[in-house]
């Protein structure tokens, strides 16, 4: 009975440890260290019985006195480490200086011609509908980081230099940015200069014969990455397409636990017409009649262990559909919008923030932060 007792006691902390319940099962892990007490009192006394030694009673008591103690201590310990893991110190609300200057907030004056929340909630991000100088504040005190990968295979390489020197500009400014470009040229790779607290690894990858292989796999290395790294609860990551460049602000506003872009080509569109994966056998079906947005393959994040799920689940996915002799339609792109029906993003970001260099811009669209550069497919790519 005492095993079965300590058994779920310790169960339930591994499981108040890996967050998944609250305070209630701590409270009862509490009541069933207590009847350890009682149960351990009670075999002394029974055992005291019949040995009859008053010494022998009080060495054993005084060890079970030192054994509880010492659970009471690791159970203290593991309790105030889980509470600092569930919120953690950098998550509390404090402004950069006190008496930081910015716009007064109201909920009835804004944009009135787009939509800036999704129906479960989410902010969709617009140019007017945030306060760069009110989420810079937030956040700079935090020390956050944020990841950005990039991928420049084969052809691609001639797209780094610019995608390098415009994030410079525009791609959190001002914040930690560790850029990892993944490449089969890494001499290629073109020297830029970066500011104080940012920095640039190269990583070698493969090439390959397909194009589309070379595009799903980043979901893969993604996933490697982000389980080599500390994974610290503020960090940030993104992914983003190579073939692109920053034109304004990618920032602060951005943030948040699972980030997914509205793709600039369908989002007036009813999603019947979306290019989502439409046969069932494959993992990234969906159905008829389902979905929310058509998102982009080329720019998506959030925190680290979020993009990390969101990669190894799509990654997973794929090598299952390859092992059907199934290759969904516009590949991870294909993944990542299934992952985000069933998973849904925790913030929308605009077409603002992947438009493309051959499309007009549309009224709604006051800025353009990220944008793909117009490029011959059959000259770049491997295959067609
Ligand atoms: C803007 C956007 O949402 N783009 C997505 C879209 O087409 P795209 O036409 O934008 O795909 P793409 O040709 O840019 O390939 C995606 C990315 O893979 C890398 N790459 C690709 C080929 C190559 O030879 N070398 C190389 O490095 C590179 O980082 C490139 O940016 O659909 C693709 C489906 O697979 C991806 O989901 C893209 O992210
Ligand atoms: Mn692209």
């Amino acid at each position: 009975m005492r095993t079965q007792t300590g058994v779920s006691a310790s169960v339930c902390l591994v499981e108040l440890h890996a967050g998944l319940i609250d305070s209630q099962c701590l409270l009862g892990a509490h009541a069933e260290i207590t009847s350890v007490i009682t149960l351990c009192r009670f075999d002394v006394t029974h055992r005291d019985r019949e040995t009859g030694g008053a010494e022998m009673k009080s060495c054993r008591a005084a060890g079970l006195i030192l054994l509880v103690a010492l659970l009471l201590g690791f159970l203290y310990w593991n309790q105030s480490r889980a509470a600092a893991d569930v919120f953690p110190v950098s998550h509390e609300f404090h402004l950069e200086a006190e008496h930081l200057q910015y716009k007064q907030p109201s909920i009835l004056q804004g944009r009135n011609d787009v939509v800036t929340v999704t129906p479960w909630l989410a902010p969709v991000v617009w140019e007017g509908s945030f306060d760069p100088v009110l989420l810079d504040g937030i956040y700079r005190p935090k020390n956050i980081s944020i990841t950005a990968t990039v991928f420049a295979v084969g052809k691609y390489i001639m797209f780094l230099k610019d995608f390098l020197e415009t994030a410079e500009q525009h791609f959190f400014v001002g914040f930690n940015v560790h850029v990892y470009v993944f490449t089969d040229q890494p001499k290629e790779v073109p020297r830029v200069q970066m500011a104080a607290g940012r920095k640039l690894t190269v990583r070698s990858v493969l090439d390959s014969q397909r194009w589309q292989e070379i595009s799903a796999r980043r979901m893969e290395l993604i996933q490697t990455l982000i389980e080599e790294r500390h994974r610290n609860i503020m960090d940030y990551i993104f992914c983003l397409d190579v073939d692109s460049r920053f034109h304004g602000r990618w920032g602060t506003e951005s943030l948040g636990r699972l980030v997914a872009v509205i793709h600039p080509g369908y989002y007036k569109d009813p999603r019947s017409s979306f290019p989502y994966e439409r046969r069932p056998v494959s993992r990234a079906y969906v159905a008829p009649g389902e979905g929310d947005f058509y998102y982009c393959g080329g720019a998506f994040g959030g925190l680290l262990q979020e993009v990390h799920l969101l990669a190894r689940t799509c990654h997973r996915n794929f090598k299952e559909d390859a092992r059907n002799n199934i290759e969904a339609a516009w590949q991870e792109e294909s993944h990542l919008n299934r992952y985000m029906w069933v998973n849904k993003p925790s913030k929308v970001l605009s077409p603002e923030y992947l438009w493309q260099d051959f499309k007009p811009r549309n009224p709604e669209v006051h800025i353009v932060r990220f944008s793909g550069v117009v490029k011959n497919y059959a000259k770049i790519r491997p295959n067609v």
